[in-house]
């Protein structure tokens, strides 16, 4: 697959961009016009850079408003096209994106519609340009790519074809089977973005919120399937208008850019295997040697079975080391050569990092994930551009592989154990151990605080690196904002991480103000509480005016509603089962929960959420 994007996805200056796009391994670019306007280069130096980067210019865009207008306007729209012409001719460049006329077409008639697009492809075979028609999704006359192809084909000139871009076509909810029908050398252009799903006009939708693939809601690997299958051969181009990748740092959006196609490529593949298998053809080799498009594959890993440690950070050690211990924690002891400690209870296993904490690091500082095959799933986040994480490791200790995720968290790829226990665990032992609470426990989620330029990106990293499926989000109110939440988690909840995003003005300051935090799971979620306080630990504070709400809403039987006042629970109910959980007070910027999950109740007591933010806003703001 030849892989593209266009300028106007990221930040910077026309050389920036193509500089990033160079490093990020792309193998073309499309020059947004804006781009070249506002540049102190020449086309021709331009041109030059693009050569000595290694970097195809493969589409000039956009040509706007020429279609379906008077014959006065359609005489100086020539003279504009022409004069493109002739610039693309010093650009060394021989395709343009004209769009679907937007602002100017007065006249809904496809003949006439069709004569001027031929007059127009004739113009651009005389300079030797390929025109590429799209229908924008908010098109006067011509909004959905069966109709601009239609046109097309009405033209059937050499140098009339078609760009398909997904955000048009599945913002209007257009069915994407059609797509294989066209004829492919009449495809002159391809590009992708994804996006939310979001209730709003379709333009400022398109302007402000498109995403790289994977960070959205659209079915692309379908999309991509049907574009493969009409036998397509061309560029396969990122075009994603979005108001944070416009403001953060190029060559690191570049390379997110660049692993959302990895991801999509991939995914198209296995969509194209299943549908053949489906439609019994012999499955994927038979899919990929049927089509002209080659798609790469990666190294395949499943879903990971479980956490194997969590790894936390604070300024205070002491503090961590003695809620973990009222929690009902057992110290294991210190490491034989590094500054951390192990604390486990159960199978939950916590490793509390000594090293000073750093404002810009985040509290929890490393995950385990236990996987089939440490090597495969590292070969695979790699081939996804994860930076690599190296860790000093010393005669007989286990060698871990791990990879960077994009808020710098470190995700360590372990290998599982069937009886759950990890053989790294003998590298600790030196001190003094505690007793741990005779009651199990595991690690049930773990809730991330992402920076705001980086929330889109990790959401593709956890699902194209590490398996997890992105959930619906959420918007959780708080004293000082909306945090949004985005779960992460595997099919059988085994790792469930949700991903936070801070309101902008607790973001720009230090995370210090926004925590981060581990939920242990126990089967009895009470008597952990009350043992935690006999051994004197302090809870959140739970608002009385809770209660009175949860009794108004769920009629609970009053001995209970009693328990859970005395005890600071809170408490959520489904059609799935029920959800008790409690919350520690904060050490440095990092908190425990201990939750109790009843029948299948699967989510994360959401409607709880807002009290937490709430009484921690308070405790912040009392001190
Ligand atoms: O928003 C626009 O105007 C615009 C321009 C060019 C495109 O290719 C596109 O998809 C949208
Ligand atoms: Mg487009």
């Amino acid at each position: 697959m030849r892989t593209g994007i266009a300028t106007v996805c990221l930040s910077g200056t026309l050389k920036e961009k193509m500089q990033a796009c160079a490093i990020a391994g792309f193998d073309g670019i499309e020059i947004f016009e804006q781009d070249l306007v506002t540049s102190p280069h020449s086309p021709e130096e331009v041109r030059k850079m693009a050569a000595d980067l290694g970097l195809g210019l493969d589409l000039y865009q956009p040509f706007r408003d020429f279609d379906g207008v008077t014959p006065d306007l359609l005489k100086a729209n020539l003279k504009r096209a022409e004069a493109k012409f002739n610039l693309m001719e010093r650009l060394g460049m021989d395709t343009i994106l004209v769009c679907s006329n937007v602002a100017t077409a007065t006249i809904d008639d496809d003949g006439l519609r069709a004569a001027q697009l031929a007059e127009l492809a004739e113009l651009a075979g005389a300079h030797g340009v390929k025109v590429a028609y799209e229908a924008l999704a908010w098109g006067k006359y011509v909004d959905d790519y069966e109709h601009a192809y239609r046109l097309v084909e009405m033209v059937d000139h050499p140098n009339l074809g078609t760009c398909l871009d997904s955000f048009h076509i599945l913002s209007r909810d257009w069915d994407t089977a059609p797509i294989e029908d066209i004829n492919a050398e009449k495809i002159f252009f391809v590009q992708v973005a994804d996006a939310p799903k979001l209730s709003m006009d379709v333009l400022s939708w398109s302007r402000h919120y498109r995403v790289f693939p994977g960070e959205g809601q659209f079915e692309l690997a379908k999309f991509m399937g049907h574009v493969v299958r009409a036998g397509y051969t061309g560029p396969v181009s990122l075009e994603v208008f979005n108001d944070v990748f416009r403001q953060s740092d190029t060559e690191r959006t570049a390379v997110d850019a660049m692993r959302s196609l990895i991801w999509l490529e991939e995914q198209s593949a296995q969509w194209l295997a299943g549908t053949s298998a489906a439609e019994g053809t012999e499955g994927a080799a038979a899919s990929r040697r049927r089509y002209p498009m080659e798609l790469a594959t990666l190294p395949k890993v499943n879903e990971p079975a479980g956490f194997n440690f969590a790894e936390v950070k604070a300024d205070d050690t002491a503090q961590l080391e003695k809620l973990l211990g009222q929690l009902g924690f057992g110290f294991e002891g210190r490491h034989r050569t590094k500054d951390v400690q192990l604390w486990t209870m159960g199978q939950a296993r916590v490793i509390i990092n000594e090293q000073a904490a750093s404002h810009a690091e985040p509290a929890i500082a490393a995950l385990g994930f236990d996987v089939d095959s440490p090597v495969i799933a590292s070969a695979r986040a790699q081939q996804l551009k994860a930076p690599v994480v190296a860790r000093k490791v010393q005669a007989d200790e286990e060698v871990f592989q791990g990879i960077s995720a994009p808020d710098s968290t470190e995700i360590f790829l372990c290998q599982g154990s069937p009886d759950g226990t990890a053989a790294w665990t003998h590298e600790f032992g030196e001190g003094q151990e505690h007793a741990s609470s005779a009651q199990n426990a595991v690690i049930d989620h773990v809730n991330l605080a992402q920076p705001w330029q980086h929330f889109d990106e990790a959401v593709l990293f956890y699902t194209s690196a590490l398996a997890l499926e992105p959930q619906p989000f959420a918007e959780v109110p708080s004293p000082s904002g909306l945090v949004r939440s985005q779960v992460m988690e595997t099919s059988n909840g085994a790792i469930r991480l949700v991903l936070n995003l801070a309101p902008a003005q607790q973001a720009q300051t230090a995370r210090k103000t926004y925590q981060e935090h581990i939920a242990f799971a126990v089967d009895d979620l009470v008597a952990t509480a009350r043992e935690a306080r006999k051994r004197g630990l302090e809870f959140l504070q739970i608002p009385a005016n809770y209660y009175e709400d949860l009794d108004a809403r769920f009629d609970l039987e009053p001995g209970f509603l009693a328990t859970l006042k005395e005890l600071n629970l809170l408490y959520d109910r489904d059609a799935n089962g029920e959800f008790l959980h409690f919350y520690t007070a904060t050490v440095g910027s990092v908190f425990f929960e201990m939750v109790e999950r009843r029948g299948n109740y699967d989510g994360y007591g959401a409607p709880n959420a807002p009290v937490r933010h709430a009484v921690q806003y308070d405790s912040l703001h009392r001190v």
